[in-house]
């Protein structure tokens, strides 16, 4: 039979000329097998109108999956105690044969697909399945890429109608000429907090060769919202076949001197401070998790691949964050997860008033004191508990920007990761492929709570993209280098590091980021000087000392700068090792990697000769 007339009788009249009207013999094979696989109840497809948005909103409610809050339009959503963070042990790219690739989970793909088809079959059975379509990146632009998800909870539907723009209008005008993405996604069974209950068959499997992402007996954002980290894997794939760049960045514009518009990326590894940086109050954000950037007529361009926000609650308070604390206390649509709630109000760790000492959070009934099964003591809220949230309910979005279809043009790159002793709080690339190597490709950070697992262990994260990954590490940094053939003038690249600690204490506040961004933003256009150093341009001290006053109304002290922005000679040299130990081990590298962090460990060891251990940058200014 005929996918479409299969379609017919699986879906109700009403549904299925919804489907209809869409010419696209591919994807209506893609639906029929899959719904008559996954036996739902009942079928909703949602088209672009209001009314269909309100209808999922309305369903995570009947459902159970998300539940009211005082404030009109807040909802909140509990994902299971053990289901709080992307799983990276039970996540894998299929490959033919399970070819191995460095650092990533591989699997075979018959096998995969095997497996995952198991656990799926009939696993609707008394549910209904949304089928949803999104684009990511602007509608209708050089960056847009179609998306159809299948998800039988209504809580992904209803975030992904949060965070991506509609694209059912997007599948129509494209018909079969759309080159498009697909989701399968099931919570599986749920338990009485409607929560999934079969962890230990948790899967989330990744095929390139389809370009679709599979996810089964889990809720949480990371692992289901498909258009999320599911499909940055598949666009990480694209990007490096087509020779664009696929990043787990932020896009935000710095305001420089004279209403000059500076736009910034930044990748930093999951809860190391994209959305902090981005949410800086006195400059613009156009997103803050991942973006594409393409070469067009010789310009690097970038676009939010998204159109809202999935952030971190933890530590949000009205002092360092007073936009998002404003915006969480308005009454826009807010999904909450994994939160503590009382009488209706959500209350997260660290918000900086008092909260209460029992409610409902991600564990059930909590209680000050409460332990888990393993004996540890539960927070109110958990580490990695979220707000979900659109854009457009930002004072401080950039929303031009956020839907050019040309995206905005990139001044500067920023990576940076949670590191204690080695790195100054920022630096200036000296070119494009010392900063793709050495600050980019050379990336760790210690490790958090936004992955199952230990934290605080310092890991290699280049891009701060491992998690991510879905080629070969060499391929994907061949891709970086060979960006910058692709364009007349490549972005300028910088390192930061906001985590610097000496004796336990940071060294920099929260607010800091925001003078660090206004000096990287003077020196996308060559407006102050800056010293040499042998890992890249640091700072002056008096433009540092300038910026305090004029940015934060703060005195900088010259022994903070020195402490700060000392170099750290035999840290950085301990890194160089570690990383070409790293990449030596790997087949496939570029060659010009080892050349660079060869010459940068020269002039490191030429340095010390001449300075010590521990260099301070006034010793090198004027030199
Ligand atoms: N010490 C210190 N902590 C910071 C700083 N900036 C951000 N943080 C903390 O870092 C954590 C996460 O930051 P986010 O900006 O939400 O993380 P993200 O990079 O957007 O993460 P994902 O959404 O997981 O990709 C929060 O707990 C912040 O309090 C900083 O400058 N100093
Ligand atoms: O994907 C998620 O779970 C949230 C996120 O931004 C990250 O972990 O980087
Ligand atoms: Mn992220």
């Amino acid at each position: 039979m005929e996918p479409l007339e299969r379609l017919e009788k699986l879906l109700d009249g009403e549904q299925f000329e919804k489907i209809k009207s869409i010419d696209n013999p591919e994807l209506h094979a893609f639906l029929a097998e899959w719904i008559e696989w996954l036996e739902p109840d009942r079928v909703f497809v949602c088209t672009d109108s209001p009314e269909d948005e309100a209808y999922v909103k309305w369903k995570a409610l009947y459902y159970g999956e998300e539940k009211m809050l005082e404030m009109p339009n807040h909802t909140v959503h509990y994902d299971n105690y053990y289901d709080q963070a992307r799983d990276k042990a039970n996540t894998a790219i299929l490959t033919p044969g399970g070819k191995p690739l460095p650092y990533l989970n591989t699997k075979d793909r018959e096998e995969g697909l095997k497996e995952i088809r198991e656990l799926m079959k009939g696993i609707m059975k008394g549910k209904e399945l949304f089928v949803c379509f999104f684009v990511l990146g602007p509608r209708n632009s050089i960056f847009t890429i179609p998306a159809v998800q299948l998800t039988d909870s209504a809580y992904v539907a209803h975030s992904e109608f949060i965070l991506y723009r509609k694209g059912y209008e997007e599948f129509k005008r494209l018909g079969r000429s759309a080159r498009f993405f697909r989701f399968v996604h099931s919570e599986g069974e749920l338990d009485e907090r409607k929560t999934s209950k079969n962890l230990d068959k948790r899967r989330v499997y990744i095929d390139l060769e389809d370009e679709t992402v599979y996810s089964v007996n889990t809720q949480y954002g990371g692992n289901t919202i498909g258009l999320k980290k599911p499909a940055f894997r598949l666009t990480i794939a694209r990007a490096v076949n087509e020779g664009w760049l696929s990043e787990h960045m932020f896009l935000m514009r710095v305001n420089g001197p004279h209403g000059r518009k500076t736009y910034f990326t930044g990748a930093y590894p999951s809860m190391c401070g994209k959305t902090s940086t981005a949410m800086i109050s006195w400059e613009n954000i156009v997103g803050d998790d991942l973006t594409f950037i393409l070469p067009v007529n010789g310009v690097a361009r970038g676009a939010n691949v998204e159109k809202g926000v999935f952030g971190i609650i933890q530590g949000v308070n009205p002092e360092d964050d007073p936009i998002i604390w404003e915006i969480l206390h308005s009454p826009v649509e807010i999904i909450f997860s994994n939160v503590l709630v009382k009488d209706g109000k959500p209350y997260w760790n660290d918000m900086g008033v008092p909260i209460p000492d029992e409610g409902e959070n991600h564990s059930g009934k909590w209680w000050k004191g409460k332990k888990d099964a393993e004996g540890n003591e539960i927070p109110p809220s958990h580490k990695n508990a979220r707000f979900t949230v659109s854009l457009e309910h930002f004072p401080n979005a950039d929303l031009e920007a956020l839907e050019s279809p040309c995206g905005v043009e990139v001044g500067g790159m920023i990576f940076g990761g949670r590191d204690a002793d080695t790195w100054p709080p920022v630096r200036e690339a000296f070119n494009w492929r010392h900063g793709v190597i050495t600050m980019g490709a050379a990336l760790e950070s210690e490790t958090t709570a936004a992955t199952l697992g230990k934290e605080g262990v310092r890991a290699f994260n280049p891009m701060a993209i491992l998690d991510f990954m879905s080629v070969h590490l060499g391929d994907y940094i061949r891709n970086y280098l060979d960006f910058e053939k692709r364009v007349k003038k490549t972005p300028k690249i910088f390192a930061v590091n906001y985590f610097l600690r000496e004796n336990g204490k940071w060294l920099n506040h929260k607010l800091d980021k925001g003078v660090w961004l206004k000096w990287m933003e003077l020196r996308v256009h060559g407006d102050v000087d800056a010293i040499e150093t042998p890992i890249g341009y640091i700072p002056k001290y008096e433009d540092l000392a300038r910026l305090f006053r004029e940015v934060l109304n703060k005195e900088y002290t010259r022994e903070d700068y020195e402490m700060q922005f000392k170099i750290r000679v035999p840290e950085l040299l301990a890194k160089i090792d570690r990383i070409e130990g790293i990449y030596r081990k790997l087949d496939n590298v570029p060659e010009e990697l080892f050349q660079i962090l060869e010459e940068e460990r020269r002039r490191l060891l030429e340095a010390r000769e001449k300075y010590g251990d521990y260099i301070s940058p006034f010793a090198l200014e004027g030199v």
